[in-house]
């Protein structure tokens, strides 16, 4: 069996997070394994308050999986401070995962900030040159490259300064610009654009953290990054049309929509979300 690891804060309404990286992961058949950095406490309307955790227990549950257990790709969420950024980079250069996939979460959906702003120098130096694939939202890649990203020339200018600043590959997500949510992935070399359909519902609680973390599954499935950021568009786009309408808030998305579909379930015409 693969295995995927995802190093990320937890979200008690379960729509990002560890909860939702451990729901793809468990979707797409990868064995599903966790190292919790903070506990928020959230649903689909706020972030109420967040607590990371010592460091200690965050380099200890990393040993502890290390040691024991095999790793086929490991995937980042919120990681909260400059210390737990340091941390977290220094056991995986002594654990050298193969794959690393990066999703370098700053503010929630609400506006509630998940990263401090002084960590951000951090992430750039310690984590962006080691991992496999970075995957920032807009206002992520404007915040790590200092630039205004507003339109398809601003996307491509950012992929290559943020090669420049040592990633290897960019996955650039477009949902924060109007019209189609179009993202733009850049292995080093060569882009090529993921395009969508914006799909009009309310609930898009936890998408970045959905992509991410099934991008990591297929990888740790052995999918090219090229396959894998594909398979992972198509993943996140199901998701998103399946989303769960829960909450008076954004909803989260729905992982088991496979399952939905063949069993003939109409969850989506259901769905009251839509706008
Ligand atoms: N309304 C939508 N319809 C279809 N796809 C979307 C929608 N919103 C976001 N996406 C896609 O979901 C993924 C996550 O995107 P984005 O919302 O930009 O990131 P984040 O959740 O990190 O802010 C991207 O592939 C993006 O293109
Ligand atoms: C614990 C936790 N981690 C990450 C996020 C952000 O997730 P994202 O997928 O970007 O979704 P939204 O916050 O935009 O809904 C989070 N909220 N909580």
């Amino acid at each position: 069996m693969k295995t995927a690891l995802t190093i990320a804060g937890s979200d008690s309404g379960g729509g990002a997070g560890v909860q939702a990286d451990l729901k793809a992961f468990s979707a797409l058949g990868v064995y599903g394994m966790s190292v919790i950095t903070a506990v928020t406490a959230q649903n689909t309307v706020e972030v109420r308050s967040v607590q990371m955790l010592d460091i200690s227990i965050i380099r200890d549950q990393i040993a502890a999986i290390f040691e024991d257990l095999p790793v086929d790709a490991v995937k980042i969420g919120m990681l909260g401070s400059a210390e737990i950024v340091k941390n977290v980079a220094e056991e995986l250069n002594k654990y050298k995962p193969k794959q690393i996939i990066l999703d370098p979460v700053m503010v929630s959906k609400g506006g509630h900030h998940l990263l401090l702003t002084d960590a951000i120098q951090s992430l750039k130096e310690k984590l962006l040159p080691v991992v496999t694939l970075v995957t920032p939202n807009i206002p992520e890649a404007e915040c790590l490259t200092n630039t205004k990203i507003e339109n398809i020339e601003d996307m491509y200018q950012a992929c290559r300064n943020l090669k420049e600043l040592g990633a290897k590959s960019v996955l650039l997500k477009g949902g924060h610009l109007e019209g189609d949510p179009n993202d733009l992935f850049f292995d080093g070399m060569q882009f090529t654009w993921l395009k969508g359909k914006r799909i009009h519902t309310k609930n898009v609680h936890g998408t970045g953290c959905t992509l991410s973390s099934a991008i990591t599954a297929y990888i740790a499935k052995g999918y090219s990054l090229q396959e894998a950021v594909k398979a992972g568009k198509s993943y996140i786009t199901k998701a998103i049309q399946y989303s769960i309408n829960i909450g008076s808030g954004h909803g989260p998305t729905h992982h088991f929509f496979d399952i939905y579909e063949k069993a003939g379930l109409v969850e989506r015409e259901e769905n009251k979300g839509e706008l």
